[in-house]
């Protein structure tokens, strides 16, 4: 087929012909630059706008006010900003959703999320655990008022009030990779929306709402950013119930910064590319892991009865990068081995390039209640990895030999398998 043919095909592709992440990935939210002669996104940093006109001024203040997208003038940064927008359009794109709504951080973002359901009348929120401690402490402190109720997976219809404004669920679950059916869960919830943490599978491997879920909520920060240089959020919905978000972020001035918004556009491209390749090493070091005879325990969708609602391929592309593990000696073999990785940064976060391992129950799951932590499995044992791009020949020797110079010293080493 000479070029010519080639181009002519090319140029009638309609857009949805355009299906494989690897390439939406690098196109997200790029549709206009050709129009505007450039490159690679804008940074617009301006934090006030020319008004044309006074009455121009106050109508586009008007629409963004009452939560609108977008204006004909931006007015001020807090209400619109074209380079934080152009990112949104990409997540909204990869997360099959209408728009979605930046904010300053994940954290941002969930309670964003939270307070848009009380200004739609719901005071009550049914959230699934585990989920991540910064969550969890946001809604069992009830900082944002209203009240909540913890409920397993299966018992989420059961829970359900008629001041229910929420159902918040996190799958794969932040730190033990606990699974969740987002489909069942909605059909439990009824009209009650359903927010998906969306964070630890990225749209490259599960998108919430085609599940018939409202909400997919991410913390940026992770794999959207990727690189571990920028801090943000965003939530993905229907542009009904992103009005009411876009309101509480301009009344609470959430703002996700322009500069930020620019470094996560920059990130995207290669999201799919790294998800992938961090997905493939994480398989390796749970198989290599489930061997290892001071691990107890290996979390990681990949193992044998992981899946077993069969969530792979059905609403997961596949497993993630993440693991977690419990190792035997309890607290002291866990410090021990997050003191002893070298090429493993110890670090909460996740998502990054680089490989990183936490202790949930003293880290990133120290605020939640510790009932609640013994029940779902997030003891002193327990240790989670966040599986970067690295070759995993050196992870996996990173990793033995930390659990190798971490055995108590009153017993052989034990031999490893490789
Ligand atoms: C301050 S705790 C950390 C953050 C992050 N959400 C994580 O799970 O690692």
């Amino acid at each position: 087929m000479g070029s010519h043919r080639i181009m002519e095909i090319m140029s009638h592709a309609e857009p949805d012909a355009v299906d494989h992440v690897l390439t939406r990935t690098v196109h997200a939210g790029r549709d206009q630059l050709r129009s505007l002669g450039v490159h690679t996104p804008p940074l617009d940093r301006s934090t006030t706008y020319p008004l044309t006109s006074l009455d121009g001024g106050t109508a586009s203040l008007d629409q963004l006010a009452g939560g609108a997208r977008i204006a004909e003038n931006p007015v001020y940064q807090r209400l619109h900003n074209p380079t934080v927008a152009r990112w949104e359009d990409a997540v909204a794109g990869l997360e099959h959703a209408d728009t979605a709504v930046a904010f300053s951080s994940g954290m941002a973002a969930i309670t964003a999320t939270v307070m848009a359901a009380r200004l739609g009348g719901g005071d009550h929120v049914v959230a699934v655990r585990p989920i991540y401690g910064g969550t969890d402490h946001l809604l069992a402190t009830g900082l944002l008022g209203g009240s909540v109720t913890w409920a397993r997976p299966e018992d989420v219809a059961g829970a359900i009030r008629p001041d229910t404004g929420l159902v918040l669920l996190e799958t794969p679950a932040n730190p033990t990779l606990a699974t969740v059916d987002i489909a069942d869960v909605v059909a439990q919830a009824g009209t009650v929306p359903v927010a998906v943490d969306n964070t630890f599978a990225t749209p490259v491997l599960q998108n919430p709402l085609d599940h018939g879920a409202a909400y997919a909520i991410h913390s940026a920060t992770k794999a959207l950013g990727g690189h571990g240089d920028v801090t943000g959020g965003v939530v993905a919905c229907s542009e009904a119930l992103a009005q009411p978000l876009r309101q509480v972020r301009i009344l609470t001035g959430a703002l996700l910064d322009p500069q930020a918004a620019w470094l996560l556009h920059r990130g995207l491209p290669t999201l799919a590319l790294r998800v992938h390749a961090a997905q493939d090493s994480a398989c390796a070091l749970a198989q290599r892991l489930a061997l290892h005879p001071d691990v107890v325990d290996v979390r990681h969708p990949s193992l044998p009865g992981q899946d077993p609602l069969g969530l792979i391929p059905r609403q997961m592309a596949g497993p993630g990068q993440m693991i977690a593990f419990r190792v035997r000696g309890g607290h002291a073999r866990a410090a021990r081995i997050v003191a002893a990785v070298e090429l493993i940064t110890p670090a909460v976060s996740l998502g990054s390039v680089d490989t990183l391992i936490q202790h949930p129950a003293g880290l990133t799951h120290r605020v939640v209640a510790a009932d609640a932590r013994d029940e779902h499995g997030i003891g002193e044992d327990l240790l989670r990895v966040s599986v970067g791009i690295e070759h995993p020949d050196d992870l996996w020797r990173d990793l033995t030999r930390a659990l190798q110079v971490s055995a108590p010293v009153d017993r052989p080493l034990e031999t490893v398998s490789s």
